[in-house]
């Protein structure tokens, strides 16, 4: 059965950042991811961590301007010392919360040979630190209706990309969300990339609730992932329709299962 991460930049928002982890445990996650945790002390988190019993999956690199719309540094012209930067920063905070995951966000920007010539350099740049402390470096595709102009699209992109990086350590962020809205076909599509994906994350489509609502059938799906082998986390990056907890039946399903 999959195991599932909750992500706190989407889930619990009821609470502030930090009683989050808490919230998560309580409601029976054993691990957490989340977008950015640098407004925090990593001792912080890491204590938060360490208190409920979870591990921590995944968080991003520093993404730049976020509230002035940059998504991501590594395709921006510039930039390169920002990108740098942010990859030190990202490891030094992976390490003191051993997480073995950073999701790169590649920017807005068009795909021409420039930009991807750039892209590859920087995420083989960041794989080389990240392979020295065992962590993986992921590329997610991101679908256009949320994040127009997002310089990566498509999983076959991506897998394009990640072939050209040609570092065993930089993998796929597979967003079922993401590849339906953009792809469809998806268990195929997983099915095609498993070799290259490190980490999965989930959520109903369209409309990005709770995953037992919306188009694609997660019951089937997930269980599709798991016979192709996937054993890693499942992050939960959904915005629940209300209350959290209150949102949480679908995970019942899954315990049940396991019994
Ligand atoms: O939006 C998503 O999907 C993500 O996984 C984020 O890390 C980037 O916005
Ligand atoms: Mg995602």
């Amino acid at each position: 059965m999959p195991k599932f991460a909750a992500n706190l930049s989407m889930m619990f928002t009821e609470l502030p950042f930090l009683e989050r982890f808490e919230a998560a445990a309580t409601a029976g996650f054993n691990a957490v991811e989340y977008l950015f945790p640098y407004d925090f002390e990593k001792s912080l988190i890491a204590d938060k961590l360490k208190a409920h019993s979870l591990e921590q999956a995944l968080f991003n690199a520093h993404a730049g301007d976020w509230d002035g719309g940059e998504r991501g540094l590594a395709t921006l012209e510039g930039r390169r010392q920002d990108f740098r930067d942010s990859i030190t920063q990202a490891l030094d905070y992976a390490r003191a919360l051993e997480c073995p995951k950073i999701h790169i966000m590649a920017g807005i920007s068009d795909v021409t040979g420039k930009t991807e010539a750039l892209y590859v350099e920087n995420v083989r740049y960041a794989a080389d630190l990240a392979a020295a402390l065992d962590i993986e470096v992921l590329v997610e595709p991101i679908n256009a209706r949320d994040m127009p102009g997002y310089f990566l699209g498509s999983v076959a992109q991506a897998i394009d990309l990640l072939e050209r990086i040609d570092r065993p350590n930089a993998r796929l962020q597979f967003d079922y969300y993401h590849a339906q809205i953009t792809e469809g076909d998806v268990t195929m599509l997983m099915r095609d990339s498993i070799d290259s994906i490190g980490h999965i994350q989930i959520a109903s489509v369209p409309e990005r609730n709770e995953p037992d609502t919306g188009e694609l059938n997660y019951p089937y799906v997930l269980a599709e992932l798991v016979a192709a082998g996937y054993r890693g986390w499942v992050g939960c990056e959904y915005r629940p329709a209300g209350e959290t907890t209150a949102g949480l039946g679908w995970l019942a399903a899954y315990r049940n299962d396991a019994k």
